[in-house]
């Protein structure tokens, strides 16, 4: 087949993992004949240096008629000042709003061989096997007002925690889905005790179980689920939660698996192609250094075969690399070994049936 996938390294470690991942792509066209046509775009701190603008019109016009979008990371020191009217992030958000992708899924996997690389370093770890699925355009991240005024003489700055219900049901209804593909089991997570707009996401989680009775619902309070996904990580199956509760869960989630390097995501909508990015950011203390994890990048890569493209052998194939590679021995630096980002790449292509 032939795919158009368009690439946004952006900053940092960006354009390192990405270089990796599309090494791993190509390597899996040329073993199953298919043609991926790779276009590059800005976004980012790069996008900002070069047109002054987060996200370049060009850059999601061409997002929006891809095949499939992978991106690196934005942001960084350079870029941090607080009083700058225009942020890397605000490309990243305004690309995740402009293709509509309110699913965003992070599934996050424990490597038998890696328990060692975690601080966690216990057999809790043993089968960890579970998934969360972020709700991506609304919540604390885009609802309105958000502002800085003033108040009595001093500044006030404003974030809405704001939610539909059709928001709600369509993300809580894509998790069910999904867990009728694994072990049937949702655990939905919010503040329920404090918030109204989690006490809307509990009413419509219960209303979307009535259509699902194979599949088990659970409740669980956002702080109760940090401290389970350290302790009992293996009780969960399916997590669904609002944006920055999603944002927080998988960067403590990315502990169980080793390093910040080794999660994926996919984030979609059914309409667009969709986009593809690991979990994290641009790395600015590694950039450069050739010594990125580009684990993350490759499996999303793998997502978007199977997601985007329907590939589904192809995806596996590449993930099945990646296990056998780490299986071998194969580390990063954050993973406790010394490869380059090439050399694993390198290890992992080598891998490929
Ligand atoms: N999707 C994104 O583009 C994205 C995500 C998160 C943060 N950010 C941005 O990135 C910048 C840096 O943020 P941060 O430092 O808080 O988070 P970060 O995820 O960039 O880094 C956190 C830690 O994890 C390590 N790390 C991350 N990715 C790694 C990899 N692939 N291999 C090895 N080690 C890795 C880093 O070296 C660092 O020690 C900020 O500007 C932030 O806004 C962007
Ligand atoms: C960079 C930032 C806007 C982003 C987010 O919070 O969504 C990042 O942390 C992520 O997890 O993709
Ligand atoms: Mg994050």
């Amino acid at each position: 087949m032939k795919a158009n996938i368009v690439l946004l390294p952006g900053d940092g470690i960006g354009p390192e993992v990405v270089s990796a991942a599309v090494q791993v792509l190509e390597a899996v066209g040329q073993h199953y004949d298919h043609k991926f046509v790779f276009t590059e775009y800005l976004i980012g701190g790069s996008a900002i240096d070069k047109t002054g603008n987060p996200l370049p019109e060009e850059t999601l016009q061409a997002c929006r008629s891809a095949d499939a979008v992978l991106l690196g990371a934005v942001g960084g020191p350079k870029w941090d000042d607080p009083r700058a009217s225009v942020r890397p992030e605000q490309g990243l958000l305004g690309l995740r709003k402009g293709l509509g992708v309110f699913a965003n899924l992070r599934p996050v996997r424990v490597h038998p061989a890696l328990i060692e690389a975690s601080p966690i370093k216990s057999d809790r770890l043993l089968g960890v096997d579970l998934i969360v699925v972020r709700e991506l355009t609304g919540g604390l991240y885009f609802g309105q007002p958000k502002k800085r005024d003033w108040v009595d003489g001093q500044q006030r700055a404003v974030d809405t925690l704001e939610y539909t219900e059709n928001e709600i049901e369509r993300i809580v209804d894509l998790a069910f889905r999904l867990a009728r593909q694994r072990r049937r089991k949702v655990s939905s997570v919010d503040k329920a005790n404090v918030l109204e707009s989690s006490r809307l996401w509990r009413e419509v989680a219960n209303r979307v179980a009535q259509r699902y009775p194979d599949v088990t619902l659970e409740h669980v309070l956002v702080d109760t689920a940090a401290m389970r996904l350290v302790s009992v990580p293996q009780s969960f199956d399916v997590i669904v939660t609002e944006n920055m509760f999603g944002d927080i869960l998988t960067d403590e989630a990315a502990v169980l698996a080793g390093s910040m390097g080794m999660l994926p995501s996919a984030s979609l909508n059914g309409q667009y192609g969709g986009l593809y990015e690991p979990i994290h950011g641009s790395a600015p203390d590694i950039a450069g250094q050739g010594i990125a994890n580009p684990i993350g990048t490759i499996l999303s890569a793998a997502m978007l075969l199977r997601y985007s493209l329907g590939l589904e052998q192809e995806a596996r194939a590449i993930e099945k690399a990646v296990d056998q590679a780490i299986t071998e021995g194969a580390r990063t630096r954050d993973l406790g070994g010394s490869l380059t980002t090439t050399a694993m790449t390198q290890a992992i292509i080598e891998r490929l049936d």
